[in-house]
């Protein structure tokens, strides 16, 4: 893939436990500003290709580019730090602390603070310390949070914890945003809002996002783009129309509607 406008490079990439191959010769795509949906039967590889992408696991083979850059082999923070940010399908959010700070050390990930005003509590660590206070605000309010910021974040609703798992990812100030089921567990009507939500965070940040989910029409409504895994294997990509009328993709969510 030549194109420049192209963020992530999947090159017939696999992955192996033990006998079982979770993923395999994947190949696959995302210009800049794409929001490409990635679905597939129950354990047909969706999170292992996210882990890949994120550095928590190595391919066993093929190649990963971020940006033209291989990543293979990084650590997910360092991923983190080339601009790519994910959230869990199990929450991992620090259940302990407040709302705010869970955002707050994501941020901290991203400024240029100084240790050495840290620790001689220089009137500019007091000045940066303000300054990511307010900015944390700033990405709870958008996700509706910033009236339980300082409630602990193992206490919010289950639908809350989610949107706080976005707006934490965000706060990494990531250009590429990785969302394994940010629905799930949510009502129809959170769900409807949360899309939304993701639409406008993309053009606002300037984001390029890959989402996984169950929910059909929730994927078919908002992506641009949906690729398709069964049992490790790209079957399909394609627009929505294209993935709905694509008969692997009938036969491999045979009994369930597409
Ligand atoms: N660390 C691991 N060790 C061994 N097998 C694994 C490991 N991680 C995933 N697998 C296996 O790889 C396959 C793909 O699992 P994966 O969780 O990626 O699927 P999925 O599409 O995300 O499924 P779901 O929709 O149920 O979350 C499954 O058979 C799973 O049991």
């Amino acid at each position: 893939m030549t194109d420049s406008t192209v963020v992530l490079d999947v090159q017939h990439v696999s992955r192996t436990f033990g006998g079982l191959k979770a993923v395999s010769d994947v190949a696959m795509f995302i210009r800049q500003g794409e929001l490409v949906g990635l679905i597939g039967p129950n354990g047909a590889g969706k999170t292992t290709l996210f882990n890949l992408l994120t550095g928590v696991y190595e391919p066993s083979e093929g190649k990963i580019l971020f940006n033209g850059e291989s990543v293979g082999g990084l650590k997910p923070y360092q991923i983190t730090q080339k601009g790519a940010a994910r959230t869990f399908q199990n929450i991992r959010l620090f259940g302990d602390l407040s709302v705010l700070d869970n955002v707050k050390v994501a941020y901290h990930q991203h400024t240029k603070h100084s240790v050495w005003s840290s620790i001689l509590r220089l009137p500019s660590h007091f000045k940066g310390e303000q300054e990511i206070t307010e900015k944390a605000i700033e990405f709870l309010k958008i996700f509706k949070l910033d009236g339980k910021q300082n409630e602990l974040a193992k206490n919010l609703p289950y639908g809350e914890q989610r949107r706080l798992e976005i707006a934490r990812a965000l706060a990494a100030r990531p250009k590429l945003l990785l969302l394994d089921e940010p629905a799930a567990g949510m009502n129809p009507q959170e769900t409807h809002d949360l899309m939304e939500l993701i639409q406008w965070i993309r053009k606002e940040f300037d984001l390029t996002i890959l989402l996984i989910e169950h929910d059909m029409s929730l994927v078919m409504g908002v992506c641009e783009r949906i690729y398709v895994l069964d049992r490790g294997i790209l079957i399909a990509d394609g627009t929505p129309s294209e993935i709905r009328s694509n008969p692997k993709v009938i036969e491999a969510y045979l009994g369930q509607e597409v």
